[in-house]
């Protein structure tokens, strides 16, 4: 079994603890924790780990696969699906370098089936064990402050549900409850198309066949990454967006992604508005729409919607303790991840529930404040000589952390990443210049093209991409930087740096890029600015 391990690493300092408690085992009625942390994805595993690396006692509660979306159903096989056809186009840019461009679907679809552990997640739950955490299995509601009920324990593979076989246990929190349920698809209300069973983006990326042909509906990362992997796997794809592809990044990164869409043959039609979705009885999809024509309508034997996702806010209790937002919103919480407006300061929320990011990486650093702030606040004594004590003292409940301090997720706002794995690929940081012009904040933007340093014309034949950092002129420093090239996620964590460091200008001069690099194109923006 290939690990999805990247996604959480067993920390030094906890491997060898170990707990008696495996999963399944009957419990006692009631069973008292310091922490209970419901979701095991990417941000509750850590969360979890990094409360739990204080001494604190952590139960972490699962209702599916003990991983989550990231890595049976998102990230890990949605990019297991991309890598093929990325090196296939690379590889042929190549003078001298022979290649088939014929990928084989099947080998790719048994990859991806490795990557995403065939939907296993034993080695996840060996991990949280090995870690000193109790796994339980099971849905989760919260009944009252600081006790958590939780129904059902066997779990299905690949569906992934636990079957409710009558099993209840109730878990209580010493201290906090951590909410870290993720997010859901939103399925927009078009009709016909819930009956129509279309695919979301769990399906898009499990699939054990790729369809002849495969209507997919939506313009953001999703759509972008399932309509290259699928044309790459051979199915004819039509991508319907209302507007341009990649709307949140700058507006060069929807063209270039758009341009090369329809160059590889995916009919991509902006300003298309579905308004009927069928599927007849031989189980090929009807799309009517409203589209840069009129009315229109397509015909395919799959159609995937990715029309964005709904913090998972719904089922989990919440409304027990006055806490659950208004129409579907996001938990509010201050930077700890401490849930505001709920008495007694117990309840805790990271990642896609609050729907604020809905990235693994920047949901995974939510995570560690917000652990981090939990243990701070709660253990007893930490056995971490020296670890524990750095960023000073955790603010109390409800007062603001300085930012860019241990307890507050100060990048979330000011430093947000993103690649997308699309070809080219597209990687942002920080502020759009749009965004910053927005913020009030006086900019200048500068361009440079990735194909025009040396590095770039040594990646083959035809290599182009676009490099753009939006400067802060009255600080200047960096507030935000776009890449998007072949490869461009590779590049963005410089620009990371130089914009969480605030790094000024003039210091970002002393940065050499080697010599021949694409980085090199970093000495070329500060050229065009005028350094
Ligand atoms: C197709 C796709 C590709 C993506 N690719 C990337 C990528 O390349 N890079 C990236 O950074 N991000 C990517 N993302 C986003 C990423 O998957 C999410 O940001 C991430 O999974 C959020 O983690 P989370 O732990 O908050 O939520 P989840 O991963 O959704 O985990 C929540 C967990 O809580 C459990 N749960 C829910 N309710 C209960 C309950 N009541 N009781 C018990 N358990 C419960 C769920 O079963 C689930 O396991 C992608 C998303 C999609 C859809
Ligand atoms: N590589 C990555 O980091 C990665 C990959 C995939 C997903 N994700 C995360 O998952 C989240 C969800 O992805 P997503 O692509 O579903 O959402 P998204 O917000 O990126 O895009 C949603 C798209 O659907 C369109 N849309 C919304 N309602 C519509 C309607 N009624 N009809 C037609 N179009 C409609 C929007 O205009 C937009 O283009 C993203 O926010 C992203 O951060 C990340």
């Amino acid at each position: 079994m290939t690990s999805t391990r990247p996604e959480t690493e067993p920390s030094p300092e906890t491997q060898d603890q170990t707990r008696t408690e495996t999963r399944g085992e009957a419990a006692a009625p009631d069973e008292t924790y310091d922490v209970v942390v419901i979701g095991a994805g990417a941000v509750g595993e850590n969360v979890a780990d990094r409360a739990g690396r204080s001494g604190l006692d952590v139960a972490i509660v699962e209702a599916e696969l003990a991983g989550g979306e990231c890595s049976y159903w998102a990230c890990m096989p949605s990019k297991a699906l991309l890598r093929p056809g990325a090196v296939v186009e690379a590889a042929a840019a190549v003078a001298g370098v022979s290649v088939s461009t014929e990928i084989d679907a099947p080998a790719v679809l048994a990859h991806r089936d490795d990557v995403a552990s065939h939907w296993d997640d034993a080695g996840q739950a060996s991990w949280i064990e090995s870690a000193g955490m109790t796994l339980v299995q099971g849905r989760a509601t919260i009944v009252a402050p600081r006790t958590v009920e939780v129904r059902g324990s066997a779990v299905s593979a690949i569906d992934g549900d636990p079957s409710d076989d009558g099993a209840v246990r109730t878990l209580v929190a010493r201290h906090a409850v951590v909410v870290a349920t993720g997010s859901v698809p939103r399925l927009p209300d078009i009709e016909g198309l819930a009956a129509a069973m279309p695919w979301g983006s769990r399906e898009a990326t499990s699939a054990q066949q790729v369809p002849e042909s495969l209507v997919v509906v939506g313009g953001g990362v999703v759509a972008t990454e399932m309509a290259t992997a699928y044309r790459d796997l051979g199915a004819d794809v039509t991508v319907l967006s209302r507007s341009g592809l990649l709307g949140a990044m700058e507006p060069f990164v929807g063209e270039s992604v758009a341009a090369a869409l329809r160059e590889s043959g995916v009919d991509v039609v902006r300003g298309a508005s579905p308004t009927r979705v069928t599927r007849s009885d031989d189980g090929r999809v009807t799309v009517e729409y409203d589209g840069p024509q009129g009315a229109a309508s397509l015909e395919a034997a799959e159609i995937v919607v990715a029309t964005g996702r709904v913090a998972r806010t719904g089922d989990v209790g919440l409304e027990s303790v006055g806490a659950l937002p208004d129409d579907g919103a996001g938990l509010d919480v201050d930077p700890t991840g401490l849930v505001r407006g709920v008495d007694g300061d117990w309840l805790y929320a990271t990642g896609d529930v609050l729907g604020t990011v809905a990235t693994t990486h920047q949901g995974k650093y939510q995570a560690r404040v917000c652990g981090d702030a939990i243990a701070a606040r709660f253990a007893r004594e930490d056995p971490r000589e020296g670890v524990a004590t750095w960023g000073g003292d955790v603010p109390a409940a409800g007062s603001e952390p300085r930012p860019w301090t241990r307890y507050a997720a100060t990048a979330d706002a000011s430093a947000q990443t993103q690649v997308v794995f699309t070809r080219p690929q597209a990687a942002s940081v920080g502020l759009t210049e749009t965004q910053a012009r927005d913020a009030g904040i006086d900019v200048r933007a500068v361009e440079y093209g990735l194909g025009d340093v040396a590095g770039g014309t040594l990646m083959g034949a035809g290599f182009s991409g676009t490099a753009k950092i939006v400067v802060d002129e009255s600080r200047r420093v960096i507030v935000g930087a776009t890449f998007v090239g072949p490869e461009a996620g590779e590049m963005l964590h410089a620009a990371t740096i130089a914009v969480v460091g605030e790094v000024p200008l003039e210091r970002l001069w002393h940065a050499v890029p080697a010599y021949p690099t694409v980085s090199e194109v970093w000495l070329r923006l500060l050229e065009t600015y005028g350094l």
